[in-house]
C-alpha cells in the first residue's frame, strides 16, 4: 500500500472519518463516488479495523492469506473450514505475525455442504463477538474434467458447496445485518463467474449462479444502504485450488502439483481484495494479463470473446490430456503487459484492478494502491 502525496493525504482524511466513509460506500456502493481519484480509495487499515470478520475456507490459499493480512489490521477474526488442525496452524501464524491476541481469533469448524450446521455456527460467532461486520464467503472447490466424462454427482457437489453452501451461510448472517442495518457480504467468486472456462462446466455454473444471486440480493437490499455486497472475481491465483479440484468423480481430486508461477501471488490478490472490501466495491476483477483482457472481451465484445475462447479451448483440452493444466499463453501476452503498464485499460461500468502496474481503476478513477 503506498502513501504520500496529495492523493494519499486526501484518502487519509476520508479514511479517518470512518462513518462518513461507510455511509458513502453504503449509499453508492463505492462506485458512485467516481468523481475523482482522491475521494474513492479508503485504505483497509482505516476502514476495516475493529470489525468482526468471518472468513470461510480459511485453512488454505486465498482464505489463509486473507487471515494473515486481516490479522495485521486489529480486527476480530473468525476462521472457518473443515480441518481444525489447519485452522489452528493459521491461527498460530496470525498470532505470531499479526496484531491480534488469542481472544481475537475464533476457530469455528464448518462444512459448507452441511447446511443444517450454519445457523448454529452463526450463533456461535454472535455469542463470541456480539456481531458480524463482514462475512467473507471464500470456501470453494474447482473442477478439471470434460463435461462428457463427468459424473452428475460432481455437478451436484459443486452446486451444493460453492453455491448453496454460500447462499445458506449468507441467509443465516443476513437477518443479523438487516437488524443492525449494516454489514459487508464479500464473496470470492471468480473470473469464470463471468467468462467460460473449458474443463470447468460445473465450477463455472456455480460461480455464474453466485454472481446472479448476489447481484440480485444487492438490489433487494436497496433499502439498506449500510449493507454492501462485493463480488470478488480473481483470475488465476497461487493456491491449492487445482490440487483440490474435482475431476470426473467426487472422490477423485486432481492432486496436481503443477507449476503455479504464471499465477498471481496470493498476497497481491488479497491486498487488492482488502481495498475492494474497504471501498465496498460491487464487483472487482483481479487478474494478470492476458486473463484480465478476456474478461473485458466477454463483457464488451462477446462475439470476439467466444471465438477466442473456442480457439484457446482446443489447445487447453489438448494440454490437459497430455497432463499440462493450463492453456498455452500466447507470446502476445508480453505485449499485453506492455499495453497494461503504459496505458491501463479503462472500464466504465465495472471495477477492476490492474496488478503489477500499481493502478486500480475504480469506475474510471485511476488511483494508486
Ligand atoms: N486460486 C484461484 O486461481 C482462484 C481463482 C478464482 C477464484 N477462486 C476462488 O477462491 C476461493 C478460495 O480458493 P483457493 O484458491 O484459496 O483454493 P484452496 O483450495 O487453497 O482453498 C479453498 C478453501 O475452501 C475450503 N473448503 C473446501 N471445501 C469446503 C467445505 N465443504 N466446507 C468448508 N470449506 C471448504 C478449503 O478447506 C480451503 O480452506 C474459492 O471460492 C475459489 O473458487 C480461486
Amino acid at each position: 500500500m503506498r502513501r504520500g502525496g496529495a492523493a494519499g493525504e486526501t484518502r487519509m482524511s476520508l479514511g479517518r472519518n470512518r462513518s462518513a466513509g461507510r455511509q458513502a460506500g453504503g449509499g453508492e456502493g463505492g462506485g458512485g463516488r467516481g468523481a475523482g481519484a482522491d475521494d474513492v480509495t479508503a485504505l483497509p487499515e482505516w476502514e476495516l479495523t475493529d470489525m468482526v470478520v468471518w472468513v470461510t475456507g480459511a485453512s488454505s490459499g486465498i482464505g489463509e492469506e486473507l487471515a494473515y493480512q486481516l490479522s495485521k489490521l486489529g480486527i476480530s477474526l473468525v476462521l472457518s473450514a473443515r480441518r481444525v488442525h489447519e485452522l489452528e496452524r493459521v491461527k498460530r501464524k496470525c498470532l505470531e505475525n499479526g496484531n491480534l491476541k488469542e481472544k481475537d481469533i475464533l476457530i469455528l469448524p464448518l462444512d459448507l455442504t452441511n447446511r443444517s450446521s450454519h445457523e448454529m455456527a452463526t450463533k456461535a460467532v454472535l455469542q463470541e463477538f456480539g456481531r458480524i461486520d463482514i462475512l467473507v464467503n471464500n470456501g470453494g472447490v474447482s473442477q478439471r474434467a470434460l463435461c462428457v466424462d463427468t459424473s452428475l454427482d460432481v455437478f451436484k457437489e459443486l452446486i451444493e458447496l460453492n453455491y448453496l453452501g454460500t447462499v445458506s451461510l449468507t441467509k443465516c448472517v443476513l437477518p443479523h445485518m438487516i437488524e443492525r442495518k449494516q454489514g459487508k457480504i464479500v464473496t470470492v467468486n471468480s473470473m469464470v463467474g463471468i467468462i467460460a472456462a473449458p474443463l470447468s462446466t460445473g465450477y463455472c455454473a456455480s460461480k455464474h449462479a453466485l454472481r446472479g444471486f448476489f447481484n440480485t440480493l444487492r438490489s433487494e437490499l436497496a433499502t439498506y444502504p449500510g449493507i454492501t455486497i462485493s463480488n470478488i472475481c480473481p483470475g488465476p491465483v497461487q493456491s491449492n485450488i487445482v490440487k483440490n479440484a474435482l475431476t470426473e468423480e467426487v472422490t477423485k481430486p486432481t492432486g496436481s502439483t503443477a507449476d503455479q508461477s504464471y499465477k498471481m501471488a496470493t498476497s497481491r490478490c488479497v491486498q487488492l481484495m482488502l481495498v475492494a472490501m474497504a471501498n465496498d466495491l460491487k464487483e472487482v476483477w483481479i487478474s494478470d494479463q492476458p486473463f484480465l483482457l478476456m474478461i473485458y472481451l466477454w463483457q464488451y465484445m462477446p462475439t470476439l470473446a467466444w471465438w477466442l475462447t473456442n480457439k484457446a479451448a482446443k489447445r487447453r483440452i489438448e494440454n490437459f490430456k497430455s497432463g499440462v493444466d493450463w492453456v498455452h499463453v500466447s507470446p502476445l501476452s508480453k505485449h499485453f503487459h506492455t499495453i497494461k503498464r503504459r496505458s491501463p485499460i479503462c472500464s466504465t461500468g465495472s471495477f477492476d484492478f490492474v496488478p503489477e502496474g500499481q493502478f486500480a481503476h475504480l469506475k474510471c478513477a485511476c488511483v494508486r494502491v
